[in-house]
């Protein structure tokens, strides 16, 4: 087993969610069983959200260009989340993306840890966001690398194993860029025990989501204090509004809170790219869009500093945008 770089950060046993799976306990290990209030329940499928057809803002006539548009500032107030068909992007691309992670999530235990996520960091192999030994863990392995810009790589955890592993996520970056997570949910003999991963919203300004084929239907939006099940579009990519593009429209536009279910005998990969600001841009809410029916709602700060609040803090909700909430009206 690679050795894990040393950090003051106590995070406990952290258990490999597939090894654990092989290993068919008779029981679910008491770090993943969620306290009652967290545990998933059967959710409603009978809302679903937007789908945008982008090729019709792109190349679509007048009229289309304009019901697109229209359903496209919809999606964007009243959901937070649409998939998105038609994107152009090479459907071999999105194959193969997914067959390069499956491959690499089904390598041998010792084979993934040479590329370990040290605790507190969110790049590497394993589970993010977790910040003592006494937080729930989530169902899921992921597998966390900066692309884009070039200078938030770390060469030393990208796979050189499936051999064209590196090639082929550079291909996938240069369509859709940013920090790439791969999240791999091994199926679990207890789902309504535990989460695949917790509820939180995206500290991005826009994160694309790629349900790979095949896998269970685990994303789940809360809208309306419902839990709502994303179901899948073929070759489709899910989009949604993160915290950064919620404090530039001042809230008209909200990051929405959303959590991944696990499935007892499907498993689940799913690829997410996060799109934000570069680390020195500050920001706040567009002038445009503050005024006396609208109130400043966030004050002005610096993208990398709610970065590093983001990934120092576990994933909570929307708990973590309280950062930049301003509590009394003000004027930006
Ligand atoms: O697996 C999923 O669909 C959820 C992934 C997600 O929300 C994330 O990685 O931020
Ligand atoms: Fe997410």
């Amino acid at each position: 087993m690679a050795p894990v770089p040393f950090s003051p950060i106590k995070i406990g046993q952290i258990d490999d969610v597939q090894e654990l799976r092989k290993a068919r306990p008779a029981t679910i290990p008491e770090r993943f069983v969620r306290d009652i209030a967290e545990r998933p329940f059967v959710a409603k499928p009978s809302m679903h959200i937007p789908v945008i057809d982008l090729s019709k803002l792109i190349e679509g006539d007048l009229e289309q260009f304009h019901t697109e548009l229209s359903k496209l500032s919809t999606s964007c107030e009243e959901w937070g989340f649409f998939q998105v068909i038609n994107h152009g992007i090479d459907k071999d691309l999105l194959q193969n993306i997914e067959k390069v992670a499956t491959e690499f999530f089904m390598l041998p235990l010792e084979e993934k840890q040479r590329y370990p996520m040290a605790p507190g960091t969110v790049q590497g192999y394993g589970q993010a966001f977790v910040f003592s030994e006494n937080q729930k863990l989530d169902w899921c392995n992921m597998l966390a690398l900066g692309v884009e810009p070039h200078f938030i790589r770390n060469p030393k955890l990208w796979p050189t194993n499936p051999a064209n592993f590196s090639e082929t996520l550079e291909m996938y970056s240069a369509n859709i860029r940013g920090l790439l997570r791969m999240n791999y949910y091994p199926p679990c003999s207890r789902p309504d025990l535990v989460l695949g991963l917790s509820p939180h919203s995206d500290g991005s300004a826009l994160t694309v989501l790629q349900q790979a084929a095949g896998s269970s239907i685990g994303l789940q939006i809360l809208k309306d204090d419902t839990w709502i099940p994303v179901q899948p579009v073929p070759n489709a990519l899910v989009i949604n509004i993160g915290d950064t593009l919620e404090v530039l429209t001042n809230g008209k536009y909200r990051s929405v809170e959303h959590r991944a279910v696990t499935h007892k005998y499907k498993d689940r990969l799913s690829i997410v790219t996060f799109y934000a600001p570069s680390y020195e841009i500050d920001l706040g809410p567009l002038p445009q869009l503050v005024d006396e029916n609208r109130p400043c709602m966030y004050k002005n700060y610096n993208h990398g500093e709610y970065s590093k609040h983001y990934v120092t803090n576990k994933l909570q909700g929307k708990k973590t945008l309280e950062f930049a909430k301003i509590q009394h009206k003000l004027s930006c």
